[in-house]
């Protein structure tokens, strides 16, 4: 489908699948907090991933982990801040800001943010109001319960459905706020709210969330949903991000969301001189 993304005059063309890269801004990658914490790492990672082919930097404050402990407004954006002003003074590249909380989405995209990536998908309170505001892409990811409890019993109807149901009423929610149709992603949250079946039951299935006619972002990246089946580490789950990452772009994925981005970027240059093998 010939998607595209627009936030004022950037736009991201999504007829081929993007890579959006992952940057680390977890706590202990800063000294004692405090706007001007060391940032060096961050910076330095997030002019690795844009040289890797990145086509957009997800930045987020808040760890989703279950029994991650919550953040505040303040101690997020001193994380998320200094990093999308940083980014944004420095490259090109498309930035994606992680957040649930509207104080931290306004901030960020007046910082230079391009993308609003919502693990909760705007049900916080304000978050509709000033993401209508903000006019720049909303990902609406879905998610069963809250991240301290979400994987302590996950159940489901059926998995499509379910999820189905929920991402029409985000739709309903976000059209009646005053969003445009066209500034929605959907990601089906994998790996929230979700045990190791109904991960590769959702993985097997995913082409079945293509009727909504939106893009669909995806997160598979080193998850447990990798690391429980292979029973290895998260910095020995490549081999396993990347086959479920193929196996979400052959249904129709258009971004995805890794920790890894030079090997995701040359096993889409695969996949594509598969599908253009008359053109090579
Ligand atoms: C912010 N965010 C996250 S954080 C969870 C994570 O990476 N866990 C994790 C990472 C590495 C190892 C184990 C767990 N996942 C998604 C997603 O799937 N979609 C969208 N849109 N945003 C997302």
């Amino acid at each position: 489908q010939g998607f595209q993304l627009v936030c004022g005059d950037k736009c991201l063309d999504l007829s081929q699948p993007r890579v959006m890269g992952i940057l680390n801004v977890t706590p202990d990658s800063f000294s004692d907090g405090g706007r001007f914490a060391n940032l060096e790492p961050a910076c330095r990672h997030a002019d690795s991933l844009v040289s890797e082919g990145a086509s957009i930097i997800d930045i987020g404050g808040e760890s989703t982990r279950p029994g991650a402990a919550e953040v505040s407004v303040q101690h997020e954006l001193d994380r998320v801040i200094p990093l999308v002003e940083y980014v944004s003074a420095h490259h090109d590249v498309w930035i994606s800001v992680d957040t649930s909380k509207p104080e931290v989405m306004s901030e960020a995209v007046a910082a230079g943010a391009h993308l609003i990536n919502d693990v909760r998908a705007l049900q916080e309170p304000g978050a509709l109001a000033v993401a209508a505001k903000l006019n720049v892409p909303v990902c609406l990811m879905h998610m069963q319960g809250q991240p301290r409890t979400m994987q302590d019993a996950p159940e489901y109807q059926d998995i499509i459905s379910d999820i189905s149901d929920f991402f029409e009423k985000r739709i309903q929610a976000c059209l009646g706020a005053g969003i445009v149709r066209d500034n929605l992603l959907l990601d089906p949250g994998y790996g929230f709210g979700k045990t190791l079946s109904h991960n590769y039951e959702l993985l097997n299935r995913q082409a079945e969330l293509n009727t909504f006619g939106l893009p669909l972002l995806i997160g598979l990246s080193r998850k447990s949903m990798i690391g429980n089946l292979l029973n290895v580490p998260t910095s020995d789950r490549l081999a396993g991000s990347l086959s479920a990452a193929l196996l979400s772009i052959q249904q129709g994925a258009h971004i995805i969301r890794v920790h890894d981005v030079k090997p995701t970027v040359d096993m889409i240059k695969v996949m594509q001189a598969c599908a253009n093998y008359q053109a090579l």
